[in-house]
């Protein structure tokens, strides 16, 4: 049998917006809420697009769609808070993903605060508050480049992971 050493690529004119949805679809990801409050407001929204860049500084990045109600709040106030939430929060998941009105949001969770003023989710699996230091645009989106100055950690809690349009639980292994 010859193997080649050349991987097969089928051409194709252009990806479409559905296309490359359908294939990000099957990228597993963590899920969070995303809050800031300050002289912009309070506001908070549902991210996937978060991601760790350097550890030195702790800087993670969050995508933020410009059209979103919450986009102002966040350019204005320079702080946030990424939530990342345990495997109880779907139903929390969806009222921030969702067109919900920002009181109804955070009145359906227990909030605290860290350094920033941004709100903690109490029983989040781990927060990052941030001071966001800069600001990118990418096409639709600002890429919020953020330095965590604290952390709040719940090590018992279990992960949801949103995988091809839905929610999982992620189960972490107990010692028996
Ligand atoms: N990065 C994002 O802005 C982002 C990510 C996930 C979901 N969403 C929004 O949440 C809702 C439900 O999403 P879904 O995952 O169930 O189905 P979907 O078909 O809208 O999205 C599938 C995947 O495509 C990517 N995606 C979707 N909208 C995007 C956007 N505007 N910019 C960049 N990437 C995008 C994400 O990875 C998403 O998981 C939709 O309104 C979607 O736009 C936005
Ligand atoms: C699972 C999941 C994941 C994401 C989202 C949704 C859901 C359900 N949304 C959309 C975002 O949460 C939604 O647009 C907000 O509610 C902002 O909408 P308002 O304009 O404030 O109503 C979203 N938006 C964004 O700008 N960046 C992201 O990474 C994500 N990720």
């Amino acid at each position: 049998m010859t193997v080649s050493d050349k991987p097969v690529v089928e051409k194709q004119a252009a990806v479409e917006k559905q296309n490359y949805r359908d294939a990000m679809a099957r990228l597993g990801s963590a899920v969070n809420i995303i809050t800031t409050d300050g002289p912009g407001g309070r506001a908070g929204f549902t991210a996937s697009a978060v991601c760790s860049v350097t550890d030195s500084p702790p800087t993670l990045l969050v995508c933020l769609n410009r059209s979103a109600s919450v986009h102002s709040a966040f350019t204005q106030n320079q702080v946030l808070c990424v939530n990342t939430l345990a495997d109880c929060h779907e139903s929390l998941s969806n009222l921030f993903g969702g067109k919900t009105p920002m009181q109804q949001r955070f009145e359906a969770a227990e909030w605290a605060r860290l350094a920033t003023g941004s709100p903690v989710l109490t029983n989040a699996l781990v927060s990052f508050d941030c001071n966001v230091t800069q600001i990118t645009s990418v096409g639709t989106h600002d890429i919020l480049i953020c330095e965590a100055v604290a952390l709040r950690r719940n090590d018992d809690s279990h992960g949801l992971v949103y995988f091809d349009r839905r929610y999982h639980p992620l189960m972490r292994q107990t010692a028996c």
